[in-house]
């Protein structure tokens, strides 16, 4: 066995319509890892993930799939690979077992009723296995996709924006879903434009803008890197403005004037605090209470947008 599950190289998307979807990815995906591929809409996710999965061809580069070149080879990466597409792509008129049990023949692999109620169990759809799908709740159609996924057992399964447009609570139940297949050694590769599900799944995560890559990143090397952070300080008294004498802190006032907020780098040696403290008891300004908190995924993500879409103009 290959050390990736999947080596990406150079590959580049054009549309006839001349939309370059995707400018020379390079990305390499580990064996059980969970790796959220973040980006903005139109950034080039799901063509990524359908080049990958054989559903759109690839204008340039290679793919391979457990170090197999994933066209030359394509029955070993049909087999290897699984995909939970965004839209619910089956027929609704059917009861849950059959779709299930279909998808499994059409990869080519025996009928196993085992293993199909293997799967049904395991996603907690084993009492609907007679409903017909149109009649369940939008979660468990949800289930039925994975299912239908996982019915010729790939070992990498793709999810295209699995919580696109669900609520909190089928959102957290998806999530400790995926947990569960990723625990059973399935290696997860799922894209999303929350920042919150990158950062709560994720083991590594890209940053996908205009169809480039413009980072890969351990999630927590990540939040560590280029995580700023914030101090709090709740003041006794409010103020309607900074006083110019702190011009130069870059401060901000929030809560009606109570709350001063200051950002720095929390990797830095030196994070300013103390000078800034002793700038403010020469001000006269006192505080009831400080905190400080890091910066979440999303102010990275949103700082990376920026600065990537500055500079392709
Ligand atoms: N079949 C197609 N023909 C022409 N252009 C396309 C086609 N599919 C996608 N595109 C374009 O390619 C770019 C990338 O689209 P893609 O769907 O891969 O992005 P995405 O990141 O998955 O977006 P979303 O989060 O909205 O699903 C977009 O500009 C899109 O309009």
């Amino acid at each position: 066995m290959s050390d990736l599950a999947l080596s990406i190289r150079g590959l580049r998307k054009a549309y006839a319509s001349g939309t370059e979807a995707l400018k020379a990815v390079d990305l390499d995906i580990r064996h059980g890892e969970i790796f959220a591929l973040l980006g903005p809409n139109g950034a080039g996710k799901t063509t990524l993930i359908s080049i990958v999965c054989g559903l759109v061809t690839a204008t340039e580069g290679t793919v391979l799939v457990d170090g197999k070149h994933w066209r030359d080879d394509y029955r070993h990466a049909r087999t290897r690979i699984g995909l939970v597409p965004q839209e619910l792509n089956t027929d609704q008129f059917e009861p849950v077992w059959n779709t299930v049990a279909f998808s499994r023949e059409l990869f080519g692999k025996p009928k196993d009723d085992a293993r199909v109620e293997e799967i049904l169990r395991s996603l907690t759809l084993w009492d609907k296995r007679k409903n017909i799908i149109k009649d369940l709740s939008g979660g468990m159609k949800r289930r039925v996709m994975i299912a239908k996924a996982l019915a010729h057992e790939p070992d990498i399964l793709f999810l295209d924006e699995p919580t696109a447009g669900v609520d909190v609570e089928l959102r957290k139940e998806m999530w400790a879903l995926v947990r569960t297949l990723r625990e059973r050694g399935v290696t997860i590769i799922l894209t999303t434009h929350y920042i919150e599900e990158a950062e709560e799944m994720a083991d590594r995560v890209g940053v996908i803008n205009r169809g480039e890559l413009i980072l890969v990143e351990n999630k927590t090397t990540l939040m560590k890197k280029l995580g700023r952070k914030e101090l709090h300080l709740q003041l006794t008294e409010p103020m309607a403005q900074v006083p110019p004498g702190l011009a130069d802190w870059g401060l901000k006032l929030d809560g009606d004037g109570s709350q001063l907020t200051y950002v720095f780098d929390g990797t830095a040696e030196r994070t300013g605090i103390p000078t800034l403290l002793s700038a403010l008891r020469d001000q006269g300004i006192s505080f009831k209470d400080l905190d400080t908190k890091s910066s979440s995924l999303e102010d990275i993500f949103v700082g990376l947008i920026h600065a990537g879409n500055g500079a392709s103009k």
